[in-house]
């Protein structure tokens, strides 16, 4: 792999007037114990758009996206500097109420990880936990979450058997449609296709797309065809830095970084 500058950066601005934000990061620093694991990140995200975080194994995209809603915290010795701004709060700041942010900014994780539970507990539990008691309205919200994640003509006749007793993709699907119970603005996704097949793979993309009216989306994936066919933007991480940023289609046809240009071409990676 050749050695490219850290130095050589393209971050296409987004301005505000234009593209509503829904999240930025302004010089974001991840450590582990001594090591910097992300260097002074800054990128934007807009409101009811999908950005992929695209790079080679170990160029920080899981560190960051983690780093988004605080996820780093639960990991001993990581530490974040620097800003995450949402709706004019920087997130990154001792005072925030971590439990209280994460349900406005969800997670779903590369490995489906349902609850134990039945397929209506792993999406009402959380909601329940936020005091929500009214069962009307948990039936409607686990009714509205499963077509969102386009699983309920699969499973409205069994709610109340195990979530582990569905496939690998429904299980994803699941984990979906439990993120969006809490109704958050954004979701973070680290390669929530990367563990399916190729079926369930699209399935899971088509839902993305549909939750894109209602959600900003921030995805991490290895499969480029992926983050071309499903992103708007992408940013490029090399070494704990993210190096480019921009349309997705620019960022496969024409980067303006060398580094950007021969991993989107499949010189290393
Ligand atoms: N819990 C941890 N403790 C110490 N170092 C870590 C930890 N997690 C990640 N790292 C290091 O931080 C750097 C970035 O790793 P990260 O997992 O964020 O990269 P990635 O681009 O998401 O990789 P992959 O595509 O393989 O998931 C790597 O050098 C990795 O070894």
């Amino acid at each position: 792999m050749d050695n490219y500058s850290l130095d050589d950066i393209y971050i296409k601005p987004l301005d505000s007037k234009e593209h509503e934000l829904a999240l930025s990061t302004e010089d974001l620093k991840v450590y582990y114990g001594d090591k910097e694991a992300i260097h002074d990140v800054s990128l934007p995200f807009e409101r009811y758009k999908i950005t992929a975080l695209i790079g080679a194994s170990g160029s920080g995209k899981s560190t960051y996206l983690r780093s988004l809603n605080r996820m780093n915290d639960l990991i001993p010795g990581a530490r974040v500097d620097g800003k995450i701004m949402y709706r004019d709060l920087n997130i990154n700041s001792a005072k925030v109420d971590v439990y209280e942010m994460r349900k406005h900014i969800g997670m779903v994780f590369q490995q489906p990880n349902p609850f134990a539970k039945s397929i209506y507990d792993n999406i009402t539990f959380a909601p329940r936990q936020f005091g929500e008691k009214n069962k009307e309205k948990l039936d409607e919200m686990v009714e509205q979450t499963l077509k969102q994640a386009a699983l309920w003509d699969q499973v409205k006749d069994k709610l109340h058997t195990s979530a582990l007793a569905l496939s690998g993709g429904q299980q994803q699907r699941l984990c979906i449609a439990r993120a969006i119970a809490l109704q958050p603005d954004i979701l973070l996704m680290d390669e929530p296709a990367s563990a399916l097949d190729p079926i369930s793979t699209s399935k899971v993309e088509d839902t993305l797309m549909q939750l894109k009216d209602q959600y900003t989306i921030i995805i991490v994936t290895h499969n480029m065809q992926q983050a071309a066919r499903i992103s708007d933007y992408t940013a490029f991480f090399y070494s704990g830095k993210a190096l480019e940023f921009d349309d997705t289609k620019t960022i496969f046809t024409s980067p303006r970084i060398k580094a950007t240009n021969d991993y989107v071409s499949g010189h290393f990676g």
